[in-house]
């Protein structure tokens, strides 16, 4: 072997091991990298307070599948009329461990799949009968792409898709008297009796009682907190009628109650905005744009019921309403909905049992839009906000639905018996889709009326309605001053 063969293969054997190592280290890199990512996506969840990856059953993410979808879960739920009692199913969730994520493909450009179905008239089906699908048909199941759905929806309506009628809702003779809006907190007030006798009456006897001593004090500190004011509340509540009284004094039982009042109302925001977005953003008729507004929650609190109420007050006011039955879990849901808009003449959007919600909830927009009304409710289903899953696939129907038009309200709605759940409830639900406004339903059947002063105080968002009762007109605007005199008197 000469020498310059002998160079030759040392140099050789320098550069290979050379070009091992760097491969090495940037490989190492790369690593390192990614775990990093992952640590953040980690932290995020954390930060939003569930954890991800808790056994939800997703589809794959990459390219197109033919998996059948998985198999709707509605046999799995507890609850078999739809009727659930007050609080009851907040206990026993309707959707079990073993529900999955049911995700029905999106519509997309070439008009392959459609879930949603256009769309049920008042007064010209009965109620439970399927509209005619004016939507493209279904066909094997594709990802669903939000980005996809919004800038291709427009594309499939371009082909000449079976349009429907448009037509005055023929139910528009026969709605039904609505309650006026205004004084229903004062004409419900009777029904906070609970509430009043609890938290009112209680209040009012202690400090009307004279001379206040330590156990008095931690007496009243007692009463707030089971009706639920939380302990911060109930922290500033006590301090500030503990000064005022050293300041002011209290003789007669009208100085503890015009104390207790002013107290009370101002720890109930009096200045936050309460007012429903749900007016249309110009003139519907001239290309104005309908309001949108999204009702989400846990199981059973009332959504349906809530949404078909609100139909009621803005009908009332004398605007048009579509209903979107984006609850695609429970068929009763679609069904009590349907008779809601029949009972005010409002169409309703309806998907097939199983349908994306967040499709149902894009058609309904899209429709209202068509048609010109003023505001479209859009009901979704109830949810389990410790599911991440269905939290993300809620996420997911907000923001398809942004991509269409401007969700103007995200009404979370609350069960006031469930108490301090409820509150942890709607951190969760504040941090997946914004929540603008609480309605506390069901403060008939509670003691625990002061959930109303935490959950404004933890989330810094108002309340803005409340139901009174399972009657079709017991949603009253919240107003502070006029709860506070109806736990008072
Ligand atoms: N007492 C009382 N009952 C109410 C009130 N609001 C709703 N309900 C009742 O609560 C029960 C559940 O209401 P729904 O509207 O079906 O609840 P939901 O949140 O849509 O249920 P899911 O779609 O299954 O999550 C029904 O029996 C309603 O009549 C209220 O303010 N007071």
């Amino acid at each position: 072997m000469t020498t310059s063969t002998v160079i030759v293969i040392v140099v050789v054997v320098v550069v290979v091991l050379a070009v091992a190592v760097v491969a090495g280290l940037a490989l190492n890199r790369r690593r390192r990298i990614s775990l990093g990512e992952r640590d953040e996506a980690q932290q995020e969840d954390a930060v939003k307070g569930y954890r991800a990856g808790g056994g939800i059953s997703l589809s794959s993410g990459g390219g197109a599948t033919t998996a059948a979808p998985p198999e709707h879960p509605v046999g799995e739920r507890t609850e078999v009329e739809g009727q659930p009692g007050v609080g009851d199913d907040a206990a026993v969730p309707r959707d079990s461990e073993r529900r999955g994520i049911v995700d029905v493909p999106l519509p997309d450009g070439q008009g392959s799949t459609a879930t949603a179905e256009p769309v049920e008239r008042p007064g010209t089906e009965a109620p439970g009968t399927e509209a005619p699908d004016t939507a493209a048909p279904e066909t094997e199941q594709a990802p669903a792409e939000e980005d996809r759905v919004a800038e291709e929806v427009p594309a499939q309506r371009a082909e000449p898709a079976p349009e429907p009628e448009p037509a005055e809702p023929e139910g528009v003779e026969e709605i039904e008297q609505i309650e006026p809006t205004a004084g229903r907190l004062e004409r419900l007030r009777g029904r906070l009796s609970r509430s009043r006798s609890t938290l009112g009456q209680g209040l009012l006897g202690l400090l009307g009682a004279g001379d206040l001593d330590e156990d008095s004090w931690e007496e009243i500190e007692d009463t707030l907190l089971m009706a639920d004011l939380g302990a911060a509340t109930t922290t500033e509540i006590t301090e500030r009628l503990r000064t005022e009284i050293a300041s002011r004094g209290v003789r007669t039982a009208d100085d503890a109650r015009a104390l207790l009042r002013e107290v009370l109302v101002d720890a109930l925001g009096p200045d936050m905005e309460r007012s429903v977005r749900a007016l249309p953003h110009g003139d519907p008729a001239n290309g104005g744009k309908p309001a949108v507004v999204l009702v989400v929650g846990v199981n059973g609190t009332g959504k349906t019921t809530t949404t078909g109420k609100l139909a009621r007050v803005l009908v009332a006011d004398g605007r048009t309403v579509l209903l979107g039955a984006a609850d695609t879990f429970r068929a009763a849901a679609v069904e009590q909905l349907a008779t809601w808009g029949e009972r005010v003449g409002a169409e309703v959007v309806r998907g097939k049992e199983a349908a994306d919600p967040a499709s149902v909830a894009f058609e309904a927009v899209d429709r209202g839009g068509e048609t010109g009304v003023d505001a479209v409710l859009v009901d979704t289903a109830g949810r389990l906000h410790t599911k991440t899953g269905l939290m993300d696939e809620l996420g997911k129907v907000k923001r398809v639905v942004d991509k269409r038009a401007q969700v103007d309200e995200v009404l979370l709605v609350l069960d006031a018996t469930t108490g301090q759940n409820g509150l942890t409830q709607a951190r969760v639900f504040s941090d997946v889709v914004d929540v603008t406004g609480i309605v506390l339903t069901k403060l008939d059947g509670t003691a625990k009326g002061g959930i109303v002063f935490q959950v404004q105080r933890e989330l810094g968002v108002p309340v803005k309605l409340v139901g009174l009762g399972e009657g079709p007109d017991d949603l009253a605007p919240f107003e502070p001053g006029a709860f506070v005199d109806a736990l008072l008197d």
